[in-house]
């Protein structure tokens, strides 16, 4: 038997939740064979866990890449990159795949984190990632800075905002309004170049979500190697993060990662899908 093949180019978060070990236990849960381009590590001060960030060198990424490429890679996905040359060699290895099944994660910030990662690696993403992208999944924060617009607060401006992103080259965007979204449910929004949709699940009142971001863009990737339409991806992906979601678990007294594997074991709670 054979597997689908995606690879994430992405940065290790030591705490399990979010970063490669979630893209990683994400592409297990949906079938395929998954593989990492290590960018950085993160690692938390055992007191108070603030978060630490430490970029591998960019020579040992390259060779990390050379290798997954020569195998043949069905689908590739990036997270965290960290700094402007990381993004342009993530870019290189998308162009050198082949692959259309690229999901640009324009990860900027770690949630319960207030520093930027950098703020010129905006316009490096703009430039070597979004012309690539068959979906893009930015938060709100990370779509007002990729769209010039601030952060959207509203779905008209979650739309304004989509339409931009897709000028920029990103074949389709989803606006993650998730908690932050003074909304009911937790929503998102879904353009696929011509129509808007809005993705929307229970909104799950615990802060368990660490890692929510990555574990939905991952779904989406490793549903395009499987051979979903992008729609169908995303649609998967909403329902696998809510079920992730809604098991999220205390980790310790700082940090609550989703739990990936939930919606093999416990189902997925309803996702609806409507045209705006
Ligand atoms: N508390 C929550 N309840 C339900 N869904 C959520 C919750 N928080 C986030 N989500 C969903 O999880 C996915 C990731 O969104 P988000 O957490 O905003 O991304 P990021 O981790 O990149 O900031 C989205 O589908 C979002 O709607
Ligand atoms: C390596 C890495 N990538 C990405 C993220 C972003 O995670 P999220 O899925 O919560 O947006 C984090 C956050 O801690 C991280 O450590
Ligand atoms: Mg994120």
């Amino acid at each position: 038997m054979t597997l689908k093949k995606t690879l994430t180019i992405a940065g290790s978060d030591t705490s399990g939740g979010a970063g490669m070990q979630a893209d990683l236990k994400t592409f297990q849960e949906h079938g395929t064979y998954g593989m990492v381009a290590l960018t950085v590590v993160v690692t938390m001060d055992p007191n108070g866990w603030s978060h630490s960030v430490t970029p591998l060198p960019t020579e040992l990424l390259q060779k990390q890449i050379d290798t997954a490429l020569s195998t043949g890679i069905d689908a590739i996905k990036t997270g965290m990159l960290s700094t402007e040359e990381i993004i342009r060699i993530a870019g290189d290895a998308i162009a050198k795949s082949g692959t259309a099944n690229v999901v640009i994660d324009p990860v900027m910030v770690c949630k319960g984190e207030d520093e930027v990662l950098n703020p010129g690696n905006t316009d490096a993403m703009i430039q070597y990632l979004l012309p690539f992208a068959a979906v893009t999944t930015p938060n709100l924060f990370e779509a007002g800075q990729l769209a010039g617009t601030g952060t959207p607060k509203t779905i008209e401006e979650m739309k304004a905002a989509a339409h931009k992103i897709h000028e920029l080259g990103a074949k389709a965007v989803v606006i993650k309004g998730g908690k932050a979204l003074a909304t009911e449910k937790a929503t998102d929004l879904f353009f696929d170049g011509e129509k808007f949709y809005l993705l929307e699940a229970d909104k799950v009142a615990s802060t368990y979500n660490h890692g929510a971001g990555c574990t939905f863009a991952a779904s989406v990737t490793a549903n395009l190697a499987n051979g979903l339409t992008v729609k169908e991806a995303v649609v998967e992906a909403k329902e696998f993060v809510s079920a992730a979601i809604a098991h999220g678990w205390a980790l310790n007294e700082y940090v609550g990662p989703v739990m990936h594997g939930a919606k093999s074991r416990f189902g997925a709670p309803a996702v609806t899908v409507t045209e705006i």
